[in-house]
């Protein structure tokens, strides 16, 4: 197959090599199959390079069918095949399931451009070995031979892609021959980014910042931290960079409950833009703040520490085990209430925070499966939610007090579309200006109505690993 585009052996379907299938488009009766692991042609036990590349084709192939990876890595039997592997091996997995995941469209290019058809959609098994292969091959530092033979041995064990194991060895030697022609040719931001969230970026924020926040989710991010007092000595105890919003930043290594501090409970894991809506509520010390929507509770920790009595409300029980988990850790309190945040009748509090539900698109870097997972009517439904919170946390909030709004997102209608229509709708609030001196002078964050609106593209870096900060809108009002 040099030169020549390979043939799947099987003409029906209409799959495309790599585009996945959309969150609706898997039944719950395949994912059970796969978690099970693949149909086996041979059942002796992989040796440990196989076995742990063969987990990572069951997590994409998963991801592909509508899973978010971190509940995949958490719970479940793949997380269970996870956990056994060692730390290294681990940290491998991660580093080839983020490959691909990151990298999906620029792979998904390069196979389809191998075929002369597409591979029928029934291949979906096979897509994801090649997806994970060609991750390898063409991305990363590791052996190329041992990423395809293992790649090709993974079709040949399964009856459902056995009949695909030339093919398979076929389109990655091809890959690996050509692999500078085929990156120089590729316009990475574009393929790796579905074109209806390029064209929002790029309307909202101009095409050179488009293409500076997809360049941003190509890059493994930062570990932020914060602290519950010395920044200072954590960040030297920590070999870290102390942030001037306040967080400590250290590059992303892995087993984070070995790093000092975390036992004794002296900080938490928080992107460094995730930290910054509680600090737009000013000095909470002695006031009573009431966080809607707190798990797993990074906000409601920072509140805690700077001294606010709070009511942490959110609609998952089983979140808020979680951050009544992270608090015990932190030796911080809050009062934890189980309910709906469009019902809830507490009140009213001197402060209110709402970290509504989102489409999260302003941590691709950190979750880039969610490229894969969100549609655009995503957005529309949840903008529809996030006005029902809204609208009510204004009810919470005593005259005079401040409420402070924010979404992990890059889409307007999750950020200051909400704030105008509330507005514009007569709700007793009016915009506070963010100050830059509030947020450690990132006065680019800025926008001209006063709200917050940090980008994946902002705190720029000579290490890559080191740059950026999460998509956070955030607004500040005062009830009248
Ligand atoms: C963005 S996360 C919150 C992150 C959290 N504030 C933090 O800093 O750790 C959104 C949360 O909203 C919760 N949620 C979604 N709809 C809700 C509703 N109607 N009422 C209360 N909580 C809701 C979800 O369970 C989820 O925990």
């Amino acid at each position: 197959m040099n030169d020549a585009k390979a043939r799947p052996s099987s003409s029906k379907g209409t799959g495309g090599a790599g585009r996945p299938k959309n969150k609706h488009g898997g039944a719950a009766g395949g994912a059970r199959k796969d978690q099970a692991g693949p149909r086996e042609a041979d059942r002796t036990p992989l040796p440990p390079g196989h076995d742990l590349r063969a987990l990572c084709a069951d997590l994409l192939s998963l991801v592909r069918k509508g899973e978010l990876l971190d509940g995949l890595l958490e719970a479940g039997p793949l997380s269970q095949r996870f956990n056994a592997l060692e730390i290294k091996d681990r940290a491998l997995v991660r580093a080839i399931i983020g490959t691909a995941l990151r990298r999906h469209g620029q792979i998904a290019e390069a196979i389809a451009a191998c075929l002369d058809r597409p591979l029928p959609q029934k291949a979906g098994a096979l897509q994801s070995i090649l997806a994970i292969g060609a991750a390898q091959v063409l991305f990363m530092d590791v052996a190329d031979h041992a990423a395809i033979d293992i790649a090709v041995e993974l079709a040949g064990r399964s009856r459902d892609t056995a009949k695909w194991k030339g093919l398979t060895n076929a389109i990655l030697r091809r890959l690996q021959r050509e692999r500078d022609a085929i990156l120089a040719r590729q316009d990475e931001a574009r393929l790796n980014t579905p074109g209806w969230l390029f064209e929002a970026w790029a309307k909202a924020y101009g095409t050179d910042t488009a293409r500076a926040i997809a360049a941003m989710h190509l890059v493994e991010p930062s570990l932020d931290i914060s602290v519950k007092s010395d920044p200072e000595g954590w960040q030297e105890k920590l070999g870290g960079k102390l942030l001037p919003t306040g967080s400590i930043r250290l590059v992303a290594a892995g087993g984070v409950d070995q790093l000092p501090g975390y036992a004794e409970g002296a900080w938490w894991v928080q992107d460094a833009a995730a930290a910054l809506p509680p600090l737009l509520l000013g000095d909470v010390a002695g006031k009573t703040v009431a966080d809607l929507c707190a798990a797993p509770g990074g906000k409601t920790a920072l509140l805690a520490a700077r001294g606010a009595h709070v009511t942490a409300v959110d609609l998952s029980a089983r979140r808020l085990k979680r951050l009544s988990a992270n608090l015990d850790r932190l030796g911080l309190s809050a009062d934890v209430v189980t309910a709906d945040v469009a019902t809830y009748a507490g009140g009213p509090f001197d402060a209110v925070l709402l970290d509504a539900p989102c489409s999260a698109t302003g941590t691709i870097r950190r979750h880039p499966d969610l490229v894969l997972l969100k549609e655009p009517s995503d957005i529309e439904i949840l903008a529809a939610t996030q006005a029902r919170l809204l609208h009510h946390a204004v009810d919470l909030v005593r005259p005079g007090g401040l409420l402070v709004y924010c979404t992990c997102s890059l889409q307007p209608e999750e950020g200051a579309a909400q704030i105008d229509a509330l507005i514009a709708s007569g709700a007793p609030v009016e915009r506070v200006p963010v100050r830059p001196e509030e947020i450690g002078g990132l006065a680019g964050a800025i926008t001209p109505a006063g709200d917050l609106r940090t980008l994946p593209s902002m705190l720029p870096d000579a290490d890559p690993h080191l740059a950026g900060l999460d998509g956070f809108f955030v607004a500040r009002l005062r009830r009248r």
